[in-house]
């Protein structure tokens, strides 16, 4: 098991992998994100985290093909998937986007049905193994009983689940997940964390809760102004010093008392002043010494650079 992650080996080897060569994408002409390479190996859950604006949504609607690259490719299993016909991509790629919708006049059932449409012909209506996919989908993020429910007139998180409920469905060997977190109450993340870490698929994951990418991650991609800035473990990756330069927050980072795991506590009254790295809390137990440094924190994309519009 890697990292800081509670992986079983037991879903090890499933899913597909996802490598990312080199990307960069423009919008309107504005070059956002340059030169990211980063990957998730088969089984793996990979997370990507960085400040607001620093590009995980565009590099992971890349993946999705929401976007296309202005240069750099997306490999699923070593092949670039814009070689992809979009419905063989369908049957692989399943995202949970940030661009939630939320004005279906469908049920929640239907809505999770959607996910069965890459094994249909057209038109072809549910059969028993796509009826029981969805039941099981839903019974798995805790809306067995909200098939019926009109999904516009769900809550944002019971919206959120029907959503993820609709890319499990889907059967993915990649699932595609942007900030998955965002209105669950923390029992329902800590669900969500466990249901990723029991699905026999690749997971790339944009989190915004570093607590939550440490305990649940295999492997950290860390993004800054367009650029990955760090990749390796979580507790390799997750430094008072990466915390400060790259989230401008002070912080230490100690061992979980309950997992063992890395835990970072943030100091909520200022934030970080970058050339002065707070030492960590004399009484509080570090985190092990990493066993191999992670990428060194690079210089950040230029800001503004002509490229054409995606
Ligand atoms: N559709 C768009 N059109 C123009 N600019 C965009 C678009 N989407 C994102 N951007 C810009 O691209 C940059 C990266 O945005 P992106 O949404 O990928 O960041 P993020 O890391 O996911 O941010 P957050 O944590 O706030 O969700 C930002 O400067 C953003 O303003």
């Amino acid at each position: 098991m890697a990292g800081g992650g509670g992986r079983t080996e037991a879903v090890t080897g499933h899913g597909m992998r996802i490598d990312i060569e080199d990307l960069r994408v423009s919008y309107a002409g504005r070059c956002v994100v340059a030169g990211v390479r980063l990957m998730a190996a088969p089984g793996e859950i990979a997370g990507v985290v960085g400040p607001n604006g620093s590009g995980k949504s565009t590099v992971l609607r890349t993946v999705y093909r929401h976007l296309n690259p202005e240069a750099g490719r997306v490999l699923l299993a070593g092949e670039d998937i814009r070689a992809m016909p979009p419905s063989r991509t369908a049957r692989h790629i399943a995202a949970l986007p940030q661009e939630r919708g939320g004005d279906f006049e469908l049920t929640v059932h239907e809505v999770v049905a959607m996910g069965r449409t890459p094994y249909k012909r057209a038109f072809a209506g549910d059969d028993r193994d796509d009826r029981e996919t969805v039941a099981r989908a839903l019974a798995d993020v805790g809306l067995a009983e909200y098939g019926g429910r009109r999904f516009s007139a769900l809550s944002g998180g019971e919206r959120q689940r029907a959503l993820l409920a609709r890319a499990f469905a889907q059967a993915p060997d990649v699932l595609v997940l942007d900030e998955p977190t965002n209105h669950l109450d923390v029992r329902h993340q800590v669900e969500l964390l466990n249901l990723l870490r029991g699905r026999a698929c690749t997971t790339l994951v944009s989190l915004h809760d570093l607590n939550a990418a440490a305990s649940v991650c295999d492997r950290l991609h860390v993004l800054s102004e367009g650029t990955v800035v760090a990749s390796g473990a979580p507790r390799e990756v997750l430094t008072p010093e990466l915390l400060a330069e790259v989230f401008g927050v002070r912080a230490v980072v100690v061992e979980h008392p309950l997992t063992g795991g890395p835990l970072i506590a943030v100091d909520q009254r200022e934030v970080a002043n970058p050339t002065a790295i707070p030492t960590a809390n004399p009484t509080a137990v570090p985190t092990a010494a990493p066993t191999a440094a992670p990428t060194a924190v690079s210089a950040p994309v230029p800001g503004a650079v002509a490229g054409q519009e995606s």
